[in-house]
């Protein structure tokens, strides 16, 4: 089992030493002359586990009505006790795998005491002094930069407070109370708003593929707090006192956030003050960020060890055993599908977007993007089939305000899509009304099939071909006189009326070739 009812012999230091501030170089930026910045991120992700941390209840959506998924021990009721969900210690198990993290055979956990109206208990259970996971690293795809992992803690998510604009009412929801969430810290190894805005991405992706959280930002399952500092550039090795921004919840916001602190930083330095290290909030309409509170106020979380809650051992067979079925990590996907011929750009869609891997999906394929494109490109070019899906597939359905999950589409009826335009049966024109065809129709007759219904085919079109060009020249007599007279120039305006009156059935090449042969 994962837990022993043994006595635990806590050490009230951490158990590594924090921030061996390294060796990476700092990095010259026309933004801030003579100025290097320092960032290290603090990322809570919600596990995606259907049961709370330390109780049987379910985890909650944000449309779901509030207080509605609440225990009595999420509430704190006097005389409930927290019983581990092994879930949300698989899953981050397997989170710290995949950052090539140690998994620590015993860890334990911590109360954090602080009084706010969304923390019925009065402290939330982290592991503050010895955390599961220590010493990852997140190799960052586009700039090969390594971030060192500090930890990784599981610890309980809080409830949500809203307030009035003018009244003096605060509403509670505890449908979040004691989710699980694991707590990321990286070392202090980015050096711009850039490669932290990448990190948080990699990160996602990451948890992603493993299946540990969905990592969504906009909707509150991964938020960031970020930790920046700036010094001269000529002194390498001094680090400037940090900063921490809370909460930031888009990426696009956090790398606003940082880019203006380090701004106020070094403005502050440049008129001869120091830095005071203190929380601060971000003002999203303003660009700024602001004082939350100064170190002097810094709360006194009087952390100390959960007497309810025995020290978390963790067997060498059952990390190996989770070892053995990771899935595929983004590294390696990426890998190969850059292999296969698509560009940067078409792997980074596709794997965005792939939700395939999550626990539980059950979405209407059952597959995520990269599987989708992997089933549809078996035997076909990999680089058509990628466009058809980046482009026309994701196109269409963002047009349409669905996601790919939403998708219709199989793969089989895009397989025949492909090999229908590939092999010139159809016009790309058409492929795309096929496709569009589908995702209206949600049909799941073949493309084949629907090529004949909608009679475009391009054998229908032979004797129709002749029509449309016939139609197309007695509509244009003057443009056709002028190419009768040698311009041929002139002939892409009649070609155009061609595929206007043929609704793109017609095959430009052969529309060209009827064209020119009936003119000349
Ligand atoms: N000089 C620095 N400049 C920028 N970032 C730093 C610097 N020193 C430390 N950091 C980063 O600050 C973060 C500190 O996070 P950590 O969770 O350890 O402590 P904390 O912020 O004090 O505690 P809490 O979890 O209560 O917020 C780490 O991500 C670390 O990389
Ligand atoms: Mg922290
Ligand atoms: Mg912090």
């Amino acid at each position: 089992m994962l837990a022993s009812r043994g006595r635990a012999i806590f050490k009230l230091t951490p158990c590594y030493s924090r921030y061996v501030h390294q060796s990476r170089d700092p990095i010259p930026d026309k933004r801030w002359p003579g100025w290097a910045v320092v960032v290290g991120i603090e990322v809570h992700a919600q596990i995606k586990s259907r049961e709370k941390l330390f109780s049987d209840t379910w985890t909650s959506t944000l449309s779901q009505e509030p207080n509605t998924r609440v225990s009595a021990y999420d509430a704190a009721f006097p005389g409930t006790l927290p019983r581990l969900n092994p879930k949300c210690v698989e899953l981050g198990v397997r989170t710290a795998l995949a950052l090539g993290a140690k998994v620590q055979h015993r860890s334990a956990f911590d109360r954090k005491h602080y009084f706010y109206p969304d923390l019925p208990s009065g402290y939330q259970i982290t592991q503050h002094y010895a955390p599961f996971a220590t010493n990852g690293t997140l190799r960052l795809p586009k700039s090969a930069v390594e971030v060192r992992i500090t930890q990784i803690q599981l610890e309980q998510d809080t409830g949500k407070s809203t307030s009035e604009a003018h009244g003096s009412t605060t509403y509670i929801d505890l449908n979040r109370a004691g989710t699980g969430l694991m707590e990321i810290v990286s070392e202090p190894d980015m050096r711009s708003p850039e490669e932290a805005a990448e990190y948080v991405r990699a990160l996602q992706s990451v948890l992603r593929s493993v299946g540990s959280s969905d990592g969504n930002m906009e909707q509150g399952s991964l938020r960031c707090d970020v930790n920046v500092s700036v010094h001269k550039l000529d002194k390498p090795g001094e680090f400037g006192t940090r900063c921490e921004i809370k909460n930031l919840n888009t990426i696009k916001g956090m790398t606003v956030a940082i880019t203006s602190e380090v701004l106020r930083q070094i403005q502050v330095l440049e008129n001869g003050n120091k830095v005071a290290q203190e929380t601060r909030g971000f003002d999203e309409d303003r660009a700024e960020t602001y004082t939350l509170r100064s170190k002097e106020d810094a709360p006194d979380y009087r952390y100390m060890p959960d007497p309810n809650l025995p020290p978390l051992l963790l067997k060498e067979d059952y990390v190996s055993n989770i070892r053995s079925h990771m899935p595929d990590l983004p590294g390696p996907i990426q890998a190969r599908l850059l292999n296969m011929g698509l560009t940067q750009r078409d792997t980074e869609v596709l794997m965005a977007i792939d939700s395939g891997r999550e626990v539980g999906y059950d979405g209407a394929l059952g597959q995520g993007a990269v599987a989708y494109f992997d089933t549809v490109a078996q035997g076909r070019d990999p680089k058509v089939v990628v466009n058809w899906i980046t482009h026309e597939l994701l196109g269409q359905l963002s047009h349409r305000q669905e996601t790919f999950t939403q998708n219709p589409m199989t793969a089989a009826q895009m397989g025949d899509l492909v090999d229908l335009v590939q092999s010139k049966r159809i016009t790309g024109t058409s492929g795309k009304l096929i496709l569009r065809h589908i995702l209206e129709h949600k049909t799941t007759t073949m493309p084949s099939q629907l090529a004949q219904e909608l009679l475009l085919l391009a054998a229908q079109n032979d004797d129709s071909l002749k029509q449309w060009c016939n139609e197309a020249i007695e509509a244009l007599p003057s443009e056709a006189q002028k190419v009768r007279e040698g311009n041929e120039r002139t002939l892409n305006r009649i070609l155009g009326h061609v595929m206007k009156i043929s609704r793109g059935r017609a095959n430009p090449e052969s529309a060209k070739t009827m064209l020119l042969s009936i003119l000349k």
